[in-house]
């Protein structure tokens, strides 16, 4: 059995980041990888700007304002946002002037509303001295024409989003995304709409892996369930190797005597890298490359119970989907942390034991508590609300309540 960091090194490894891109509209852009390094096409603010509601002013006219003494300017201009000012403001003169409207030659600051008395139509008096060049977002203060705002690899959330559309890039460069095909191995699976028979169960692994991979970032391909047939399984698991750059199987990996995904993997070619891994849950991760002059198939072989394919794909497959991607190094590691453990975690200390739980900020510290009822990889129920796993490592048989434990987060 090969240790769980060891494994990690071999399926990184195991994986080329994509090279293929895809132009698309910037709305439909959210999640997704830029390809390209993003330069400023204009500069930010495009225009001196005001940031308040106010007065444009010369600040040498109205520096030493006073409410007692206030100093009194002509309005000879109106300036709202998306005018272009027509005049410029010269001693004794100000504009009245809106939130986003250009500033007008010869102003340098402006007076905030609440600090003015409008007099008669046309004058204005200051009556609280501005600082000099206060509520002038100036041209080009943010970032400059040809300023690199989004380096390649940047996954595109909101506020990147906002940058590619203030920037003009209505069309977007992203990597393509990984495709893959997920098959569930074994005579007793039934899709959800079927009744069960006796010794039948409900195929979640299908429906769990491709919200898995939808998360991940790729695209599932659902390839429904496959029978313990091997020439039926030859041709499903070869079908998937043709049309995918990552497959993931489930079930079939043990040693029973319907086990046959390693031998069928080995007969179809593939280099086999990983058989057997000291995690738990997830031990018989089997795990193999397809290698062609066009491409590369990395063929995850999960162990069929569902909380041990669900373990292997956080713990493994997350990061190769997320490399492939085209995300930096830095941003496909795993996310691990430091929490407190609210209950005791105990183990066998043969295998790196991953227990599953909820994770939360408490009074300004991270608190990890293991879920109810059975940690077994069968028990798909108590999943429910995970959103971390607390690693009991190999020789360590009890971690006490309130003592640290690292965490990986998912
Ligand atoms: N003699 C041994 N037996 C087993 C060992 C071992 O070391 N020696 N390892 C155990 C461990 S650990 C695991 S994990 C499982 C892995 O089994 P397989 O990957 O071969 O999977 P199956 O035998 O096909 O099924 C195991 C279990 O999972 C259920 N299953 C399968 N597919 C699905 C699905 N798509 N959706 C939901 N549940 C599924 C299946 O019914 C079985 O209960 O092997 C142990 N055995
Ligand atoms: O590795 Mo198995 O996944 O312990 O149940
Ligand atoms: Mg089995």
């Amino acid at each position: 059995m090969l240790p769980v960091s060891q494994a990690e090194q071999i399926i990184l490894d195991l994986v080329q980041p994509v090279s293929a891109i895809e132009s698309l509209d910037l709305a439909l852009a959210t999640g997704r990888i830029l390809a390209n390094e993003i330069v400023s096409r204009l500069d930010f603010p495009h225009w001196d700007n005001s940031a308040m509601d106010g007065y444009a002013v010369k600040f040498a006219d109205v520096r030493s304002s006073t409410p007692k003494h206030p100093i009194t300017l002509e309005v000879v201009e109106e300036i709202p946002a998306g005018y272009q000012p027509q005049r410029e403001i010269q001693s004794g003169e100000a504009a009245r002037i809106f939130t986003g409207a250009i500033v007008p030659a010869g102003a340098d600051t402006i007076v905030m509303q609440e600090h003015t008395q409008r007099v008669q139509k046309n004058f204005v008096k200051i009556q609280i001295a501005p600082t000099a060049r206060s509520f002038v977002r100036q041209r080009g203060e943010y970032a400059c024409i040809g300023d690199p705002l989004l380096a390649a690899g940047t996954v595109l959330n909101p506020p990147e989003i906002a940058i590619l559309a203030a920037t003009g890039c209505s069309q977007v460069e992203v990597y393509r995304r990984p495709r893959v095909a997920i098959l569930s191995t074994g005579d007793e699976l039934v899709t959800p709409h079927d009744t069960l028979k006796p010794g039948q169960i409900v195929d979640s692994n299908q429906y769990a892996l491709a919200a898995f991979v939808t998360q991940a970032g790729g695209i599932p391909i659902c390839m429904g369930i496959i029978p313990d047939d091997r020439a039926k399984l030859t041709a499903a698991m070869s079908e998937a190797i043709a049309s995918a750059d990552f497959v993931l199987s489930t079930g079939g990996v043990s040693v029973g005597d319907y086990d046959y995904v390693e031998a069928i993997l080995a007969e179809l070619g593939g280099d086999i890298q990983v058989r057997a891994v000291a995690i738990k849950p997830g031990k018989p991760l089997t795990v193999a490359k397809f290698k062609s002059e066009a491409r590369t198939v990395v063929y995850f072989g999960l162990p069929g119970n569902p909380v041990s394919a669900l373990v292997s794909c956080w713990r493994f497959v997350k990061l190769a989907i997320a490399k492939f991607s085209g995300l930096p190094e830095s941003k496909y590691q795993p996310t691990w942390l430091e929490a407190i453990t609210t209950q005791e975690l105990t183990a066998d200390g043969k295998r790196e034991t991953y227990l599953w739980g909820q994770l939360e900020l408490i009074n300004g510290r991270y608190e990890f508590s293991l879920a109810g009822g059975t940690q077994s990889s069968a028990n798909l129920i108590n999943l429910a609300g995970t959103n971390a796993l607390a690693v009991v490592p190999i020789d360590i048989y009890s971690i006490e309540a309130g003592a640290t434990v690292q965490i990986l987060v998912l």
